[in-house]
């Protein structure tokens, strides 16, 4: 299994005590899965997806990551393997202003120590995938909010990651752009069997993934639970 969650817990400090933020959460995300997590705000999914990304280190249980336990890496190997097989995509698409659609790409080649040929192909074929072939040499001003957010979608792509975390990322669009974004989501996840868990607060959009489960005070219900 792709990404694996058991027992995990994770609080904060609130005054003299602490709030639970994720509490006891157990998750299978197999290759191939659109998994959609909703939840009224406050209710954890940031921090659920923060600790399946290996940004924060929950206080007890364990997250496994294409087959590796977290809990055991030493913090170089974390962002190595953060890297390497976890792609992220935020609420607005955090593109840098400087570069056009196929340097934002690129740029992940760079870090990863191979911009080469094959980079390049890639990240035009990954361009082209999300439907922007044609507006790959555009910077992000010179993209609409929809766009931008196809480019963060084959940004995170161009590592090859074994799991892909998406955190609202249709908030900034309107009904149909953001049917548009969840729809390709499901596709790339099928297509490239990937794992990915989408936190979105909009029900409309929960139709369209594999599952469906329901933050609730840090904990993971079923929809009809809630
Ligand atoms: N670094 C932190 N220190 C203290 N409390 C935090 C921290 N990060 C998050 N929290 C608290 O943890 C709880 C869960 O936050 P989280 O961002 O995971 O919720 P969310 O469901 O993603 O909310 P939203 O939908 O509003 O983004 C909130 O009560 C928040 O105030």
């Amino acid at each position: 299994m792709t990404l694996t969650l058991a027992d995990v817990r994770l609080s904060y400090p609130d005054g003299d005590s602490r709030t639970v933020v994720l509490d006891r959460i157990g998750l299978v995300v197999p290759p191939g899965e659109l998994l959609a997590v909703t939840g009224p705000s406050g209710s954890g999914k940031s921090s659920l997806l923060a600790v399946a990304g290996a940004l924060v280190t929950p206080e007890a249980g364990t997250v496994t990551v294409d087959g590796v336990p977290l809990g055991g890496l030493r913090p170089a190997e974390r962002d190595r393997l953060r890297r390497s097989r976890i792609g992220f995509v935020f609420q607005q698409s955090n593109l840098l202003a400087s570069h056009t659609a196929l340097d934002q790409l690129m740029l992940i080649a760079h870090i990863n120590g191979a911009p080469g040929r094959a980079a390049a192909e890639r990240a035009r074929r990954l361009l082209a995938r999300v439907g922007l072939a044609d507006k790959a040499h555009r910077r992000p001003h010179q993209l609409s909010g929809g766009e931008r957010q196809r480019v963060g979608v084959a940004r995170a792509l161009m590592g090859d990651p074994a799991v892909l975390l998406v955190d609202e990322p249709t908030s900034a669009l309107d009904h149909d752009r953001g049917t548009a974004i969840v729809e390709l989501l499901r596709d790339v996840t099928h297509e490239h069997r990937v794992a990915t868990v989408l936190v979105t607060h909009d029900t409309q959009y929960l139709p369209l993934a594999d599952r469906a489960l329901r933050m609730c005070d840090g904990r993971l219900v079923d929809h009809a639970a809630a």
